[in-house]
């Protein structure tokens, strides 16, 4: 389109500056032919003013004043020249009066050439000239007058010589009608002031111009001095070439009208056919721009369906490279460096996504992402081996969905906290595959820029074992590893809630303090390892021969204790303590054999207000007095020491 478009405009405008130029070289043409039919006229006229000079001088002297001889002489001399030269040729005498007419008229007896431009102007200068075009007063007809003066031998003016030219019918002027520019332009001649004398209409002949309505430029301006050629519209409303010259011997106007539709005939022609064919080379060249264009895009277009079988269809990017040594080769090998980049940075992104995948599902823990509804956006594979739910049905998964109502309104508010942004961390007891399990979950807020959380990292592990073994290990701290009774840590714990209970219930409890005799000799005669086996039989003993609600427990090396609970008098206390004393005398099996051994038993009641140290404190007093009283029996605490039996 643009190129049709182009050569349209170029060879539109290319037309209008031809013919402007071709309207200027119209315009001077007609110009040069009428400036010729100017000078032709100028010559006719001035020939004419020569014929009539040489012939008033060509009369004798004797003969200027003898108005009947000088008669067969002009004849002669018209005769010669040829009849239609001059309509008429008459002679005044100084006076004015008219002594001689060629042509037989009517004269009128008060018939005076004084007062006529040919008569008075030819007297005043003594010399010959061109009358302005006038009606003649004798015959009515349109003419010139060419006037020379008769002069005596002193230069003194005896008559005037005239010769009238008939403008209407001599076909003086209407020679150069020939001349006219093409068929319907035409000639005329206008004086100075405006009197059309010769004109193809006749009917405005001898008018002023201005008689007819409207107005013309052209002969506006050449009533003003104007000289050259002009294109305006004419009076009847027609473009015309119009041409302005005066003549050098009269200053008359000599113009042509040559109307712009004929003298551009040609040029419209031309111009149409013109038109047409440059429509014809615009559509031609329009044609083979786009085919051109069609062609020179067709590597784009095989390029652009190179990259969309590439996206659409996976399509192998080497055939981006077709080797083509222009921009759009240049442009199918920047898109292959580009995708091959950007494939290797995929496969480059796709295995590392494929390790973390394979830590994260093989890690023992769950780990997640989830949104702000609270929904799972990932997952890994721990899902599906603790809640039988594998990743691609977790995605869009809410709490609910996968802990149950209750676990999911217990996890919500940790959750809650995490999205306003902290890292949050809690326990949650769950039953997995049957079994109650505690999980410790811990929630990392994912940040965005602008400071708000997208959604929450959740990861959770099992703590149960961990749980479990704490559990041991806190058991273990309380338990006496020898003889599997309670230790002093345990003992303390013990006896503190003991005495909790006693100060709820009001019930007293009892200490009994015990220390196997002489043991010291047990290991020196046996060993160590035969001691150990005393203890722990010891503490068997102690075990079996107390309630299941009463704590015996080892405090250290052969001392023990047992916190007798809810002892509703001494000598409940003291029965107890019988009972043991007793027990401990059977001889104990040991690996080298039975060995005799005994112990001491010393027993407190709690007192109201007692801290545990003053309990253990009374009852190892009590101990201390068993002790003194000879061993293998017991002493109750008094409040002086050293009381009991
Ligand atoms: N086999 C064994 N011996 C221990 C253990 N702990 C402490 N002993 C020993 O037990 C003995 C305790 O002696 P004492 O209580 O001081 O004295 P005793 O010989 O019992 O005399 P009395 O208490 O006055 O009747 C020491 O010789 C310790 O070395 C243990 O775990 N195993």
């Amino acid at each position: 389109m643009l190129v049709f478009v182009a050569t349209l405009l170029v060879t539109l405008s290319t037309l209008g500056v031809a013919e402007r130029g071709m309207k200027g070289v119209i315009g001077d043409q007609e110009y040069t032919l009428l400036s010729g039919a100017a000078s032709f006229l100028d010559d006719r006229i001035a020939a004419r003013v020569t014929q009539v000079e040489a012939l008033a001088s060509s009369i004798p002297p004797q003969l200027r004043t003898d108005w009947s001889a000088l008669r067969p002489l002009l004849a002669e001399q018209v005769r010669l020249w040829g009849a239609d030269q001059f309509l008429n040729i008459v002679v005044f005498d100084n006076d004015g009066d008219m002594r001689l007419s060629l042509r037989a008229l009517r004269v009128p007896p008060d018939f005076s050439a004084r007062g006529t431009d040919y008569f008075d102007r030819v007297v005043e200068t003594r010399r010959s000239m061109i009358s302005a075009p006038r009606r003649s007063r004798l015959t009515g007809e349109h003419i010139v007058v060419f006037s020379a003066p008769l002069l005596d031998a002193s230069g003194r003016v005896l008559g005037v010589l005239a010769a009238s030219v008939d403008l209407q019918h001599s076909g003086f002027l209407r020679q150069i009608g020939t001349l006219k520019p093409g068929r319907t332009g035409y000639l005329f001649v206008m004086t100075q002031q405006g009197v059309i004398i010769d004109h193809p209409d006749e009917s405005r002949l001898f008018q002023h111009i201005g008689m007819t309505p409207g107005g013309n430029r052209g002969t506006e301006m050449a009533l003003g001095g104007f000289e050259g050629w002009v294109e305006t519209p004419s009076k009847d409303g027609t473009d015309a070439i119009y041409a302005y010259k005066r003549l050098r011997t009269t200053g008359w106007i000599l113009a042509a009208r040559y109307p712009t539709d004929e003298a551009f005939a040609p040029m419209h022609a031309m111009r149409q056919n013109a038109f047409f064919s440059a429509v014809g080379l615009a559509l031609a060249a329009g044609l083979l721009a786009w085919v051109l264009v069609f062609q020179l895009l067709s590597p784009l277009q095989a390029l652009r369906d190179n990259v969309a079988a590439i996206r659409d269809d996976g399509a192998d990017i080497e055939v981006l490279r077709d080797g083509r040594r222009d921009e759009i080769g240049e442009l199918g090998r920047a898109f292959h460096a580009l995708m091959a980049e950007r494939e290797r940075a995929e496969s480059a992104r796709a295995a590392s996504e494929k390790r973390l995948r394979l830590i994260t599902d093989n890690l023992p823990v769950l780990i997640s992402y989830i949104d702000r509804d609270y929904r799972f956006h990932f997952g890994n594979a721990t899902f599906e081996k603790w809640f039988g739910v594998a990743p691609p049905q977790l995605i869009g998964m809410d709490l609910a969905g996968l802990l149950g109502e209750e676990a999911a309104g217990d996890v919500a508010p940790h959750l809650e906290q995490s999205f306003a942004g902290k890292s949050v961390t809690h326990e949650i007891g769950i039953p997995l595959r049957g079994e109650p399990r505690i999980l410790q979950a811990t929630y990392i807020p994912d940040l965005r820029p602008d400071g708000g959380v997208a959604g929450v990292y959740a990861l959770v592990h099992d703590t149960t074992h961990v749980k479990e073994v704490e559990e041991q290990l806190l058991q273990l701290a309380r338990v006496d590893t020898l003889t599997g009774i309670a230790n002093r840590r345990m003992f303390g714990e013990a006896l503190q809630h003991a005495l909790d209970r006693m100060r709820r219930s009001g019930k007293p409890l009892a200490l009994a303090y015990l220390d196997i005799d002489y043991f010291k000799k047990i290991n020196d005669t046996w060993g160590h390892g035969v001691g150990d086996e005393v203890l722990k039989e010891f503490a068997r003993r102690l075990t079996l021969g107390v309630r299941a609600t009463d704590t015996p427990a080892r405090l250290s090396g052969d001392e023990f204790v047992v916190i007798l609970e809810e002892i509703g008098s001494r000598e409940e206390a003291e029965r107890i303590a019988a009972k043991i004393v007793a027990a401990m005398r059977v001889p104990f099996h040991t690996s080298a054999g039975p060995v005799q051994a005994s112990t001491s038993v010393g027993i407190a009641l709690s007192q109201p207000g007692q801290t545990q140290e003053q309990l253990l404190a009374a009852a190892d007093s009590a101990l201390y007095a068993a002790k003194g009283k000879g061993r293998d029996g017991y002493a109750f605490f008094e409040e002086r020491a050293g009381q009991g039996r």
